[in-house]
């Protein structure tokens, strides 16, 4: 299990490093009043780094305030709160469970279930707004046109790849990322790549009754491509129907809301040329059903996917193919455990309840499903570099198990 205080992990790192910096930029992208300013001081402070580096224990992880602002509070109880909140140290516990609870407890710090003025503001908007409105977004949207010049298969593969490195564009990697860490292209390398299996599952589907899943991460530069990926597949009649899963509330910085998938709906469907009108078939798939959003309450839970419930197990059991975005969902897959990296994919995932395809570049620890030589390579020049390949975003996985 990767514990979220181990000495040197980039686990603690998250908590250390990321947070704060995190709450600073919450607290500085709204003009929230005092109180909210306040809460958010109080989880700073509850959640700072221990004095020594490989010390483990500090204040416990706090409680939620009872009543309306906890509606959620029976799902927490059965996710396991009773181990760990009251009782255990920030640096002490499950590393999902650390992060989970940190985004609960900056959500109600800022009211976001409110009752109350902020009820439902989304403390991440300003920045995920500002990225939607950027230069990249346009350039992205505009490289559509060049896809006309492409044979049906290269058109597929660029799309896939687009939605593949579209999950480095992730707002919390970037809190933290700096010379020493930013992704190289240059490097960048798809250390397992599956889609050839993946495009052999779905054109051997019945043509007509094809459903695909999306578990999406992150909203903005990676969510655009996602819908992108989906709309291909129901224009192309790979897919029937389609169902973008995202997360209900804010959540991991940038993880996408419905609010997200309207706004880059909106995005994409304003932009010139085959962006524009990818946006309105996206509009009218959404309105006639071929497009669904779902909001499982599951996806804001602390615990890996084999302990999901039957209702989502039975959704995601129906699907001909489901695509898992993203780094936090690929740990979620697989377990956040210390696997060797050369641990089978398909083993590690076979609970999943149906056919599934992981798309995610490597931001964490946590990787299974590699050759020992590629491994054996990638450590030799972390070595050298002293920037973990691991952790870097530099690596992207496309891993299928049909
Ligand atoms: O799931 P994503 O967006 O690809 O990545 C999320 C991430 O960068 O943020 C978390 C740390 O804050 C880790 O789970 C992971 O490394």
């Amino acid at each position: 299990m990767v514990m979220s205080g181990t000495p040197g992990s980039f686990a603690r790192s998250v908590l250390t490093d990321r947070h704060p910096v995190l709450l600073r930029q919450v607290a500085d992208g709204h003009p929230y009043p005092p109180d909210v300013r306040r809460a958010l001081d109080a989880l700073a402070e509850e959640t700072a780094a221990p004095a020594a580096a490989d010390a483990t224990d500090g204040p416990s992880m706090g409680p939620l305030p009872t009543g309306a602002a906890f509606p959620d509070r029976e799902l927490w109880e059965r996710w396991g709160v009773a181990h760990y909140v009251g009782r255990k140290s920030w640096y002490d516990v499950p590393f999902l469970w650390a992060e989970n609870w940190f985004y609960r407890r900056l959500l109600a710090a800022v009211g976001w279930f409110g009752p109350g003025p902020w009820q439902g503001v989304d403390p991440f908007a300003p920045v995920k707004r500002a990225e939607l409105a950027g230069a990249e977004v346009a350039a992205e949207l505009a490289a559509l046109d060049g896809l006309d010049a492409l044979a049906p298969g290269e058109r597929d593969q660029a799309l896939l790849r687009a939605a593949l490195w579209g999950n480095r564009a992730d707002l919390g990697f970037r809190l933290t990322a700096d010379a020493g860490t930013t992704p190289d292209s240059a490097a960048s390398a798809v250390l397992a790549d599956d889609s050839p299996a993946l495009w052999r599952h779905l054109a051997a589907a019945p043509p007509g009754t094809a459903a695909v899943h999306l578990i999406a991460d992150n909203a903005g530069r990676e969510l655009i491509p996602d819908l992108i990926l989906l709309d291909h597949l129901l224009n192309t009649g790979r897919a029937a129907t389609a169902v973008l899963h995202v997360k209900p509330y804010p959540y991991f910085v940038s993880d996408a809301t419905t609010a997200d998938v309207l706004e880059c709906v909106r995005r994409i469907g304003r932009a010139p040329g085959r962006a524009g009108e990818t946006g309105v078939r996206l509009r009218e798939a959404l309105g006639d059903g071929r497009l669904a959003i779902r909001t499982h309450p599951f996806f804001c839970a602390p615990l890996p996917y084999a302990a999901m419930p039957g209702d989502l197990r039975a959704e995601l059991g129906g699907a001909t193919v489901t695509l898992l975005k993203g780094d936090l969902n690929y740990r979620r897959l697989v377990g956040d455990r210390w696997w060797p990296p050369t641990s089978g994919f398909a083993a590690a995932t076979a609970y999943f309840p149906g056919p599934l395809a992981a798309l995610r570049t490597l931001k964490s620890d946590v990787v299974v499903g590699l050759d020992a030589a590629t491994v054996a390579g990638l450590d030799a020049d972390s070595r050298t570099t002293g920037t973990s390949w691991r952790t870097s975003g530099t690596y992207a996985v496309v891993q299928t198990r049909t």
